[in-house]
């Protein structure tokens, strides 16, 4: 699901947030934030997408989410005054605007319906934290597997003949760290549902054949 700010803003609060905010490029590959560092800006994502990631004990990462055009990144700190929650990374080129915490602070007071846009977009990210949190209490590494395999057709699918391609260079190591399970573990549902059919893979790319036997993995 993406966290389009921009898309909830009014033109006048675009117009206003713009004037406030610096336009910064990044590399692909680069960091945009880091974890655990004290924090001094927001950005706002115009082009590009980045990686969300935590890296936990025994040095593993997880991916915590993908973001996108119109979506934030570093709000959190700026609202919590917190250090950040995690590391932010370009997967592609990212343009951005770059915003101090006090111009970004000053822009919510005077547009307090940009702060209700921002709170509902924060709900969104509870709710989903609640879904994942039941998903790996209750389901099975393959219906993780299929339950976050699904979310990325939904997101970054390209449909072509029947099959869905996942647009997003993710490996192997980066799918486990989004469902909780290890390594080996996804190997394993990746390849049964090789052997079914369900999907292909190569190198970085994933191709969905069968979207419904998905769903039927998630639901089960
Ligand atoms: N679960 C999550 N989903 C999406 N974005 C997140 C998540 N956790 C952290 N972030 C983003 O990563 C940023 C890291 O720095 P901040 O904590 O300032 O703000 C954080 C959010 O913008």
């Amino acid at each position: 699901m993406t966290a389009d700010f921009w898309a909830g803003l009014e033109p006048a609060a675009r117009e206003a947030l713009r004037k406030r905010g610096q336009s910064c490029t990044y590399a692909r590959g680069r960091e945009l934030l880091h974890e655990g560092q004290v924090p001094d800006r927001v950005l706002l994502l115009r082009s590009g997408l980045v990686k969300v990631s935590r890296v936990v004990l025994g040095g593993r990462e997880v991916v915590l989410a993908y973001r996108g055009p119109g979506e934030l990144v570093g709000e959190q700190s700026a609202l919590d005054g917190e250090p950040r929650s995690a590391t932010v990374a370009a997967v592609e080129a990212v343009d951005a605007f770059v915003f101090t915490h006090s111009a970004f602070r000053g822009f919510l007071r005077e547009h307090p319906e940009a702060a209700l846009v921002l709170l509902a977009l924060m709900s969104q990210r509870l709710r989903e934290a609640d879904s994942r949190r039941a998903e790996f209490s209750t389901l099975s590494t393959m219906g993780r597997v299929a339950s976050r395999l699904a979310e990325l057709c939904d997101r970054f699918g390209d449909e072509h003949d029947g099959r869905i391609r996942i647009s997003l260079p993710i490996t192997q190591d980066e799918l486990a760290g989004s469902t909780g399970a290890s390594i080996e573990s996804v190997g394993r549902a990746l390849q049964t549902m090789r052997s079914l059919k369900y999907i292909e893979t190569k190198r970085r790319e994933i191709q969905v054949l069968d979207r419904e036997a998905l769903d039927a993995l998630r639901n089960a």
